[in-house]
């Protein structure tokens, strides 16, 4: 199976569009004003507008007012949900929109409890656990704590580059791999140069050795 490509926190249509010609699967558009990778709705539609077929969108959120997210939801055309922050199942599955859940992954965590009490989320995205910040820092987690979660497809992320997640994948088998910071040339601003590197170290993960 072809592990599957999300470059998350893109602020600019041509970068949108690099990484779909460099073969990503989804892009992801982050709508937590905190982040360097806020994008407004206005922009984040002509991002949207400005994509080839068959590239999904996702949009991003971190303990979003109900209105935000419905507001954003009316302006831009997402196909899928990330939730990134506490938010409960009944928050997430709010919208009746399919929606993916982040898991911060620290010491203890208990992911099994987290995966049970979201039920009808269509994934889980495994962060690094970070004190200060939500995600998007760049910081990869110990990829042996990566659980077997049955069916429940896991999103790794956090600190991938292109120079680690050939190893990533091979470690840790996971359905797709999600990143930010890697192919960046500047906060908010993605490399064409990384991005196109980062997918050719997924080819290289998904070879059988
Ligand atoms: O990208 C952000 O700025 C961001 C802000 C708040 C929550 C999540 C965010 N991004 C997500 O974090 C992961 C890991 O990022 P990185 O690759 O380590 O920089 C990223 O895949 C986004 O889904």
């Amino acid at each position: 199976m072809r592990t599957r490509v999300k470059i998350c926190g893109i602020t600019r249509a041509q970068d949108g569009q690099a990484a779909a010609q460099a073969g990503a699967d989804a892009i992801g558009l982050v709508f937590y004003a905190s982040s360097p990778r806020y994008v407004e709705p206005q922009q984040a539609a002509a991002i949207c507008a400005a994509l080839p077929p068959f590239v999904s969108v996702v949009g991003l959120f971190v303990n979003a007012p109900r209105k935000q997210v419905e507001a954003v939801l009316q302006q831009v055309p997402i196909d899928l949900l990330q939730f990134h922050g506490n938010e409960t199942a009944d928050q997430c599955e709010g919208f009746g929109r399919p929606y993916i859940k982040a898991i911060g992954m620290k010491d203890g965590v208990d992911v099994a409890a987290q995966v049970q009490a979201h039920p009808n989320a269509g994934g889980f995205l495994l962060d690094a656990w970070q004190p200060d910040i939500h995600g998007g820092g760049g910081v990869a987690f110990d990829w042996t704590q990566v659980p077997a979660t049955g069916e429940r497809p896991v999103i790794l992320a956090g600190g991938l580059a292109p120079d680690n997640v050939e190893q990533a994948i091979r470690q840790t088998r996971p359905w797709a791999v999600d990143v930010s910071s890697g192919v960046e040339q500047d906060k908010g601003i993605k490399s064409v140069q990384k991005i196109e590197a980062f997918i050719r170290g997924v080819v290289r993960g998904d070879t059988m050795q």
